[in-house]
Formats: structure tokens, C-alpha cells, sequence
């Protein structure tokens, strides 16, 4: 793996020309990647997330407005991930239906919960938090997909259990909106098994 010390997350916030992270093939470089990646998105400092937040926020409410799904899959932000809780409450006002993701066992699905904020919130056994009175939904049609990286062909790196991949296998392909902050995007091959996003929205991209 190369290009560790180009991650300019903490400083410009845009990436770096090209790729700004590269991983070879194999277990180990995908593990050093997901390292580097967490440590360049933890440098972001305060005011440049919130900003970034709000951007990306935006056009996920701007998303949702087009395309009115009957319930959108959210996340609730861990280790650093864009927090997009604010846009939660705004889609919510809006009529938006919202669900969390719930993961049920290790080589399962996700499942998906009924979640309106400001429901009682438990931590689960994977260190996130989740409605503490579950209501489970079908697996929505339209999902926000956080990212720990990603790579020009719309393919996601995610902490390692595989559960996206696995929730977006069986069809019919939910729409998937990857959220990310421009740095986290990266050079990989990516698995057969991996799907690719429909797209990333990041705080510099315009989805339409
Ligand atoms: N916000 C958010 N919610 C989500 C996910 C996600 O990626 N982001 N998930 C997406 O699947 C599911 C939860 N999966 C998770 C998988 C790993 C870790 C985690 O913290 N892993 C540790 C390593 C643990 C270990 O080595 O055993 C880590 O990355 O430090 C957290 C959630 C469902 N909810
Ligand atoms: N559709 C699938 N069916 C069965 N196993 C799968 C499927 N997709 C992924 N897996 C398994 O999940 C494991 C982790 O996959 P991968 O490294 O792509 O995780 P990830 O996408 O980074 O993690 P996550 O989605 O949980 O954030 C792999 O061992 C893989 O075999």
C-alpha cells in the first residue's frame, strides 16, 4: 500500500490529485487500508465536518425529495462517520419514513428498524446505537450506505463484516446513496462479491 502521507483530510479536505489512498490485493492491504482511512477521517477537525455535514445532508434531502422512496435506510454515525442527523429531522418534517439497520448475526443481512428521531436509543453488541424497542421493517428500498472508503467505480470499503454486501444482494437492488467525505476515496480492486453504489455523495459532489 502507498500514498498514506498524501491523505489530505485533516488539511485542504480535497483529495489528492488522482488516487489519494492505494491498496494492493490481499487481506492484510485491505486492513491497512481501513486503518489509514479511519485515521485520516479522525483528523477532520470540528467546523470542517459540520460544514461537510451540512452539505452532504442537503443533498440527501434534495435526493429524497426526487425520488420520495416509502422508507429510506439511515445510519447512526460511528467512528466518525458524516453525521447526518440533522437532515434525519428535516426528512422526517417532510414526511420521510426512516429506518435503521440492525445486524441480527454475524454472517446475516442487516435488518432494518422503524426509527423516528429521538426514540430511545440502546447500544448494541457491535457498538452502535439502535431503536431500543425494535419494530422491524422489510429492508428498505432506498439506503443511505455509510462508507470507510470507496473507489472510482462507485465500490465500498466498509469496517470488514460484510453486511451491506450481503443486504444488497438479493434482488431487487435498493437504491443506495454511499456516504462519504471526499478523502475516504481510494484505490482497490474490489471483491466479487462487492456491489457497487449507485453513488457517492460526499461534501464536494452535486447528486442529481
Ligand atoms: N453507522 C453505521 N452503522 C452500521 C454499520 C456501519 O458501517 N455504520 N454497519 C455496517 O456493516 C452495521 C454495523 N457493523 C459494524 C461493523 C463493525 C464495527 C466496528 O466497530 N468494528 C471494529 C472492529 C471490530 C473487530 O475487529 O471485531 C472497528 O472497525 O474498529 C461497527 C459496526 C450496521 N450499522
Ligand atoms: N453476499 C455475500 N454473501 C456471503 N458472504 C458475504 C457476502 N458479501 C460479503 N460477504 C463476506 O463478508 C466478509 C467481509 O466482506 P468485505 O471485506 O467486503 O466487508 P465490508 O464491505 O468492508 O464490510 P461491511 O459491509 O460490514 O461494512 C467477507 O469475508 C465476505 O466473504
Amino acid at each position: 500500500m502507498t500514498g498514506a502521507s498524501r491523505i489530505p483530510c485533516g488539511s485542504s479536505g480535497l483529495p489528492a490529485s488522482g488516487a489519494s489512498v492505494t491498496s494492493g490485493n490481499g487481506d492484510e492491504a485491505k486492513r491497512a487500508l481501513r486503518a489509514t482511512l479511519k485515521a485520516a477521517r479522525r483528523e477532520i477537525g470540528l467546523e470542517k465536518r459540520v460544514q461537510w455535514d451540512a452539505h452532504i445532508g442537503a443533498q440527501v434531502v434534495a435526493w429524497w425529495r426526487r425520488r420520495q422512496p416509502s422508507v429510506l435506510g439511515v445510519y447512526w454515525p460511528v467512528h466518525g462517520e458524516p453525521d447526518l442527523r440533522a437532515a434525519y429531522s428535516e426528512l422526517v418534517q417532510a414526511g420521510a419514513q426512516l429506518a435503521l439497520p440492525v445486524v441480527v448475526a454475524r454472517d446475516a443481512p442487516l435488518a432494518f428498524a422503524a426509527w423516528t428521531p429521538g426514540d430511545p436509543m440502546v447500544t448494541d453488541g457491535m457498538g452502535v446505537q439502535v431503536p431500543g424497542d425494535v419494530h422491524f421493517v422489510e429492508r428498505p428500498p432506498a439506503m443511505l450506505v455509510p462508507c470507510l472508503g470507496f473507489n472510482a467505480d462507485g465500490y465500498r470499503l466498509g469496517y470488514g463484516g460484510g453486511f451491506y454486501d450481503r443486504t444488497l444482494a438479493a434482488q431487487p437492488r435498493p437504491a443506495t446513496l454511499g456516504i462519504a467525505y471526499a478523502c475516504q476515496q481510494a484505490l482497490f480492486a474490489h471483491a466479487p462479491h462487492d456491489v457497487p453504489l449507485d453513488v457517492i455523495v460526499t461534501e464536494i459532489s452535486q447528486v442529481r
